[in-house]
């Protein structure tokens, strides 16, 4: 336990320093090779719990410390065992003594006392703090203040269910490959290995509990690939056909593209800036022993790469502030910044302009994001639409998506992630 701690301390307090969640913890792993994957799964508990509840941990830490704690590290030591002590079944005693002794380390261990009084005053009187700190939203919701601004402005009847499912575990959902099988074929497969899971499509599955890929039948034959089901409505909304020349443009890891080319023969272009990431494209359609012409290129400069043949489609699943998946990066929920929108809203604008001439007449054009944000979404297709007079917005409809699709945007929900699509034709 001690080194769990310790080690999910050093990872939140990465992140409070400003380093993304998945980047943190490479690092604690690249660090640490010898762990146990019990000890990596309790680090990660404890680092995604800490931030899914930052907001009320702070407010409970507020209102134990007499003054504003300066140490970030004795701050991040006291949050991530409030969190053990509110939200695992981790003994009480233990966490505490390992937090004393570890506070000993800190500054020179002039914070020791402070850090036992705080904890064991937290203990005493536990549920009475925990009331009294949902007084106030941010503790409550568990989102900065901008954040809940703006989703009480754009969504004011749903703002709550938003904030209240980002603060939840996310579900865990396979898309089932049509050129193996169906989710009720798969669903049977499953239940003959004891995993408990239900049907929300055709080929989509929910599994009950998160489980190894490694338990899943046929995985690494690639029956299935685990995908939300949010997600899954990208490749059904583009209505690919057999023969189809189809452009993946921010294709990195291709999830995407794999699912593209599970619905047609098509052939496919993936793209991505990112030659790192660009490499579990690969590797994913070598699972699902699919192929495509996978290239390191940029989606706003394609004078650099185009041959100059037209697409029948484009998905461009263009970079965003992930605000539809934070229950995914909680860390998201802290690090994100107001005007971080309008860089997103820039570079997703010049990306679809520098796209759209590669379309051919009658082809279509997604703009897809995970963002709930309409900053991004709503108002970047406006916008877009009427930049170009030869786009003609489409409704969408598949038997395939979730059926709380509107206007374009899915809010975060039990059964799938935020996302926001919109359809372009071109004209002929
Ligand atoms: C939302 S992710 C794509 C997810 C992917 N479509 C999937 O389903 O697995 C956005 C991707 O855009 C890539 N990207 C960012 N800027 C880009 C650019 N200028 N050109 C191409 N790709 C870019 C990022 O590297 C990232 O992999």
């Amino acid at each position: 336990m001690l080194l769990t701690q310790t080690l999910a301390c050093e990872t939140v307090f990465a992140v409070l320093s400003g380093q993304n969640l998945t980047e943190a913890l490479s690092t604690t792993w690249r660090q640490n090779p010898n762990i146990t994957p019990q000890q990596r799964g309790a680090v990660q508990d404890i680092a995604y719990g800490t931030l899914r509840h930052l907001g009320l941990l702070e407010a409970l830490l507020n209102t134990l410390a007499s003054k504003p704690l300066k140490e970030l590290e004795l701050k991040v030591l006291l949050l991530t065992t409030l969190y053990q002590l509110q939200f695992t079944r981790a003994g009480a005693h233990a966490v505490v003594d390992h937090a004393v002794n570890v506070a000993a380390k800190i500054g020179q261990g002039k914070g020791k006392g402070l850090v036992n009084a705080v904890l064991r005053s937290f203990l005493r009187q536990k549920d009475e703090l925990v009331a009294a700190a949902q007084k106030n939203e941010r503790a409550k919701f568990n989102h900065p203040k901008w954040w809940m601004t703006e989703m009480k402005n754009a969504y004011p009847k749903q703002w709550q269910q938003i904030l209240q499912a980002n603060n939840q575990h996310p579900p865990m959902t396979l898309r089932v490959n049509r050129r193996h099988s169906n989710a009720e074929q798969y669903l049977a497969l499953l239940s003959e290995r004891g995993i408990a899971a239900r049907r929300l499509s055709d080929f989509s599955i929910q599994l009950e509990k998160a489980q190894s890929v490694d338990a899943l039948p046929h995985f690494f034959d690639g029956w299935v690939s685990v995908q939300d089901w949010g997600a899954q409505a990208a490749a059904h909304l583009l209505d690919v056909k057999d023969g189809m020349r189809v452009l993946d443009a921010c294709a990195a890891p291709g999830g995407k593209s794999g699912h593209l080319l599970e619905l047609a023969d098509i052939a496919l272009t993936a793209i991505d800036a990112d030659s790192g990431r660009l490499k579990r494209v690969d590797d994913n359609l070598a699972r699902l022993n699919l192929r495509a012409t996978v290239m390191t290129a940029d989606a706003s400069n394609p004078a650099a790469w185009w041959d100059g043949q037209q697409f029948d489609r484009i998905l461009a699943d263009v970079p965003c502030s992930a605000t539809g998946v934070a229950r995914r990066h909680p860390d998201i929920k802290w690090l994100r910044r107001p005007e971080d929108f309008a860089e997103f809203s820039r570079q997703q604008e010049k990306m679809l302009d520098q796209l759209w001439p590669l379309v051919a007449s009658g082809g279509k054009l997604l703009y897809a994001t995970c963002s709930v944000f309409p900053a991004e979404n709503r108002l970047s297709a406006e916008a877009f639409a009427r930049r170009h007079p030869d786009a003609r917005r489409e409704a969408l409809s598949s038997e395939h998506i979730p059926a709380d699709l509107i206007d374009g945007q899915l809010l975060p929900n039990s059964e799938h992630d935020g996302f926001f699509y919109a359809l372009f034709t071109k004209a002929i």
